[in-house]
């Protein structure tokens, strides 16, 4: 997948560009975070931040706005008109002040005439009249309603949330659809080491963390200045309960596998402040952004971006780069369902398949078990993953003790429960390698 910028004609504002993108996510499947990253850089960042807003809060609520347009409809409208009517349909969610959904209503109208027809206009107004009335009609189902209610006011699959409830039980499965469907804050971790220094006041410290804030929403010139300088890292305060588990040292050579785009490989480096770092992950489209976030890390630290893969030839790639092929500490942070992320992630729901864990587990195994040739006699090895899920958590964790035969042995493990931390769903379980083995 290349990472052509999209054109779109002079005077698109970012309601245009919400819907095309909407229209591109649903007939080409390409992922939400990919779409929003072939937005022209020349995009103002509020602008590009209200995209981001309309695109990810209509998928968001997807569901729900598609349960309702599907009621108002006999035939499907074209492509555009629909991505139009859906983007108005999270317009009207997000409520505003008098007269709001008069105003959502009659901006979709101007907006249909000329990227569709006049005729096609008359239809959406039509439509989006009705949508108002039933979207405002609505009330939050509790946690014993009826599956149908809950997923479609709450937009998820329905074998996701049958899958949860029988997991984590009804109220825990209700609460964790209710989480996802709240929108992210934006979360930052604060880099500069000026412990006690002002930070700017639209930042609020994240409970039970040292060095993670919310950012409030308007501040996008200042916060975008923040991240060029390197003082602040976009990322949720679940990650740091892997680093945390690790606990690399100063001075100690640290490896990161499965290290891209990189927010993790960072927070160890800026904890080390000195020593060596080496993240490796596979030669593609991630591979830039691991290289671009390792030039910020400390000046005493070294790091090195290997392009491997670790199930084929991982250590080659190490020895290749002259770098040494085991490690005292050992990160390894495996693709996922990322069912502890869909708060950010808003598109997972869409994509995944009852099946989809099985494979993840599967190949999550392996990636542990090749993860730990590279940990030296002694060593630790942090395995982690954005999942809520115990078959690609405790499952994979168990499996993984017992295939190395004593070899390695569970020394501690942490899982956020977004509903329980307030914090997104992340599992880490530290392995200690035996001394002799
Ligand atoms: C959850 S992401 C890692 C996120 C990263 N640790 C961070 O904090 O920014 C999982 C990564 O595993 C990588 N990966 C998957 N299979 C791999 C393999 N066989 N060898 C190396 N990396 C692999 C993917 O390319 C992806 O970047």
């Amino acid at each position: 997948m290349t990472k052509t910028e999209l054109i779109m004609p002079a005077g698109a504002t970012s309601w245009t560009w919400a819907v095309r993108l909407l229209e591109r996510w649903r007939e080409e499947e390409e992922r939400v975070d990919w779409l929003l990253e072939k937005l022209p850089r020349e995009l103002p960042p509020a602008e590009r931040a209200r995209v981001q807003a309309l695109l990810v809060g209509t998928i968001r609520h997807l569901g729900r706005i598609d349960a309702h347009l599907d009621k108002l409809m006999t035939r499907p409208p074209r492509p555009v008109v629909w991505a139009g009517l859906a983007v108005a349909g999270f317009e009207l969610l997000e409520g505003g002040t008098e007269g709001h959904s008069a105003r959502v209503g009659h901006h979709l109208v101007e907006k249909i005439k000329s990227l569709a027809s006049a005729k096609e206009a008359g239809f959406a107004n039509a439509v989006v009249r009705r949508l108002a009335e039933r979207l405002a009609a609505e009330t939050a189902p509790t946690a014993d309603a009826p599956i149908e209610d809950i997923v479609t006011y709450h937009s998820h699959p329905e074998w996701l949330v049958q899958r949860w409830r029988m997991r984590i039980g009804h109220e825990s499965a209700l609460k964790l659809v209710e989480w996802n469907q709240s929108p992210a804050p934006v979360l930052l971790r604060w880099r500069a080491t000026d412990e006690g220094a002002p930070k700017p006041e639209w930042l609020t410290p994240v409970d039970g963390t040292a060095d993670f804030y919310a950012a409030a929403s308007g501040h996008w010139p200042e916060l975008a200045e923040l991240i060029k300088a390197g003082t602040v890292q976009v990322q949720d305060a679940a990650t740091r309960l892997a680093v945390d588990l690790l606990a690399p040292q100063p001075g100690e050579t640290v490896l990161d596998l499965c290290a891209a785009p990189g927010g993790k490989s960072l927070a160890m480096a800026d904890r080390m402040g000195t020593g060596t770092l080496v993240a490796m992950d596979l030669m593609g489209r991630r591979m830039p952004r691991l290289a671009e976030n390792l030039q910020r890390v400390p000046s005493g630290v070294t790091a090195t971006a290997v392009a491997g893969d670790l199930l084929r030839g991982g250590a080659r790639a190490l020895t290749a780069k002259q770098l040494p092929s085991t490690y005292a500490a050992v990160l390894i942070d495996v693709p996922c369902s990322n069912t502890g992320v869909m708060r950010h992630r808003v598109d997972v729901k869409w994509r995944l398949h009852p099946d989809s864990f099985k494979r993840h587990a599967l190949q999550q195994l392996d990636l542990l078990l090749a993860a730990a040739e590279r940990v030296a006699p002694g060593g630790r090895l942090v395995y982690s993953t954005c999942s809520i899920d115990p078959e690609e958590n405790e499952q994979i964790a168990d499996a993984f003790v017992r295939r190395s035969r004593g070899a390695f042995s569970l020394v501690r493990s942490e899982l956020s429960l977004p509903w329980e931390t307030g914090h997104d769903g992340a599992a880490a379980f530290l392995f200690q390698r035996d001394a002799s083995s």
